[in-house]
């Protein structure tokens, strides 16, 4: 079988990445940490849509996982990725951690605003600023024009562009709508957590989000439609850490459609934790 080629340092990837734009072309980055399934796959076609040059990089990022959570059991399928870009992405980036970290490594980026806006942040409070130092790293290691991020990763994507407009990044941040199985789930790495019994509950999910923000379109209040919300997902055997409504852009709390808005959730079942969105 085919695979995409690989580099492993920040020397390799740069020499490739130089002689790319030696030849006038444009590059785009699609960060990952692996274990690739449509979801990401729709990210590389958006970015061949872009640029000349596709970079995918797979990192399981160990600074963003809080100790207690999933870093070593993280799915980690490199061949397999490997030959699901083949033919899509022109290099894999795929360095250990030592590249990523060497020794003596000091320097993190932490921000306010859309990091600090609860959500995410109240359950893994050191989750962005292991995101967003790993995600300036990788921008600065490629220096590509553009990098595509997922609309499932919500609040991630609207830091890593609070990141990159405060920090003067060239490259441009583009968001990509989610993909989903055809039953709603939202695809996910973590998906493959789920026994059979929680895979046909996980799309309570998505429903939960539709049903959400039909009702807040028809102009239901907003706490009456997360209360309804949360007890739908709790009679369905999640334990829910948020569903809030938030403004779209700066993740604000917002209890009316004066402005897009974003319907936000995660929720655990079982030991998996999911998360999804919805535009409102
Ligand atoms: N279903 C999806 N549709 C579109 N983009 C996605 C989807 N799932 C993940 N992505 C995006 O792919 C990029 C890499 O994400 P990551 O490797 O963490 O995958 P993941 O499936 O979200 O895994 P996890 O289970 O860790 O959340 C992120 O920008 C993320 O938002
Ligand atoms: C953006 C990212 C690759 C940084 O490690 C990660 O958070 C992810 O996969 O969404
Ligand atoms: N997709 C976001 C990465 C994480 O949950 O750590």
């Amino acid at each position: 079988m085919d695979r995409v080629a690989t580099v492993e340092t920040v020397k390799g990837l740069r020499e490739a990445v130089a002689s790319w734009r030696g030849a006038g072309e444009r590059v785009a980055l699609v960060p990952t940490m692996g274990a690739l399934h449509e979801g990401h796959l729709s990210l590389v076609e958006r970015a061949r849509a872009l640029a000349d040059r596709v970079v995918v990089s797979i990192f399981v990022n160990p600074t963003q996982f809080a100790p207690n959570e999933d870093f070593a059991k993280y799915p980690r399928t490199l061949d397999e990725d490997r030959a699901k870009l083949a033919g899509l992405a022109d290099l894999a980036y795929t360095p250990v951690v030592d590249e990523m970290y060497p020794p003596g490594f000091a320097t993190t980026v932490s921000l306010a605003g859309p990091a600090t806006a609860g959500l995410e942040d109240a359950f893994r409070p050191t989750h962005f600023t292991g995101v967003a130092t790993v995600v300036a790293k990788l921008l600065l290691q490629a220096l590509p024009d553009v990098a595509i991020f997922g609309e499932k990763d919500y609040q991630q994507l609207k830091v890593i562009a609070r990141m990159a407009r405060d920090l003067d990044f060239s490259a441009e941040i583009i968001g990509a709508p989610t993909v989903r199985e055809a039953d709603g789930l939202a695809l996910s790495s973590r998906n493959r957590y789920l026994s059979d019994e929680e895979r046909a509950l996980a799309p309570t999910l998505h429903r939960t989000l539709q049903d959400g923000a039909a009702r807040l379109r028809a102009g239901e209040d907003a706490g009456a439609v997360v209360t309804a919300g949360e007890d739908a997902l709790a009679a369905a055997g999640f334990a829910v850490d948020y569903l809030a409504l938030r403004d779209a852009e700066t993740l604000a709390p917002v209890s009316d459609l004066a402005a897009p808005a974003r319907l936000l959730v995660a929720a655990r079942l079982g030991a998996t934790r999911l998360i999804d969105n919805i535009a409102v």
